[in-house]
């Protein structure tokens, strides 16, 4: 799944959720911190109807903590319980807890048992999530889009059960820049994208949202004033991507560059702000 997202992938993705969601009470919503927007399902509104909802910012890690907080507030505004987690480090995870025990304590209709899933798109961390929630490792993770099978229920608590499944959703097609923005956190395959285009397009928001110091710091390079391209052929030539004959590998120069945004080695750097 989360593969190309034809029309057949993505019926068959709802056809799923929509029997997965029957099952629960509680709906955990996984979204990348430092693209909430972009990392959100288009139709979330319609699947989830009137289910009680809490959405984690996940990979807050690798996020900018000042944007992030930001986003609670927009989210705690829009009336929604967001919080900011680590799927790595279990930062966080206490107050989804705590928000359960909330939305169970608040609701005299609920049940003694209560159930709940967690959803995302693809490479999101949904199944680190359930790990941490289950604090064990009976969930498959892995650094890949589409990986995650099986299905059980987990005891998180007393009173609170997680389906070990995570629903999939696909993620929103708006926009070439949504595109882009999906490729550089790795939600979208490798092989679908091409690598020198969205590395430009992450160089493009960096310079937007002001983290060259970032790029500069890492690479110790001196980056002001130049273009995206200019940019790339940069932290190639600093990191040695040459071609035969001398010219810059500027492909490989950007899988280097998506690759150290993605493992968190330029800092904590959003690529949206609410
Ligand atoms: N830095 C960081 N990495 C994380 C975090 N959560 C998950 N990851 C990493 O993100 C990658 C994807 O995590 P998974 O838990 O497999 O994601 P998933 O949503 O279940 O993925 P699919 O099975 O493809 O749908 C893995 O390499 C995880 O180690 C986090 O909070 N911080």
């Amino acid at each position: 799944m989360g593969v190309h997202w034809y029309p057949g992938h993505m019926a068959k993705a709802k056809r799923n959720l929509q029997k997965a969601l029957k099952l629960v009470d509680i709906v955990i919503e996984v979204l990348d911190a430092r693209i909430p927007y972009s990392s959100r399902n288009p139709d979330i509104k319609k699947l989830i109807n009137d289910k009680k909802a809490v959405v984690v910012l996940n990979k807050e890690d690798l996020a900018d903590e000042d944007v992030t907080f930001r986003w609670m507030e927009y989210l705690n505004k829009k009336r929604e319980k967001a919080v900011a987690v680590n799927s790595l480090t279990s930062k966080g995870i206490e107050q989804i807890i705590n928000y359960i025990d909330e939305i169970q304590g608040h609701d005299k209709g609920f049940k003694k048992i209560v159930k709940g899933i967690i959803i995302g798109i693809p490479n999101v961390g949904k199944s680190s999530l359930i790990n941490q929630l289950s604090k064990k490792s009976s969930a498959k993770t892995g650094n890949r889009p589409g990986i995650t099978k099986g299905e059980q229920w987990i005891n998180v608590k007393k009173g609170f059960r997680l389906l070990d499944t995570p629903g999939i959703l696909w993620p929103k097609f708006q926009s070439p820049d949504i595109g882009v923005k999906l490729a550089i956190t790795g939600a979208i395959r490798d092989e679908l994208f091409d690598a020198e285009e969205v590395a430009v397009g992450f160089i493009n928001i960096v310079l937007k949202l002001n983290y060259l110091n970032k790029l500069e710091e890492r690479y110790g390079l001196c980056l002001k004033g130049m273009e995206s391209f200019k940019i790339l052929e940069e932290v190639g030539r600093k990191r040695g991507c040459l071609l035969k004959g001398g010219c810059i590998d500027t492909l490989k120069a950007a899988g280097l560059l998506l690759k150290d945004y993605r493992m968190g080695k330029l800092g904590r750097l959003s690529l949206e702000i609410p």
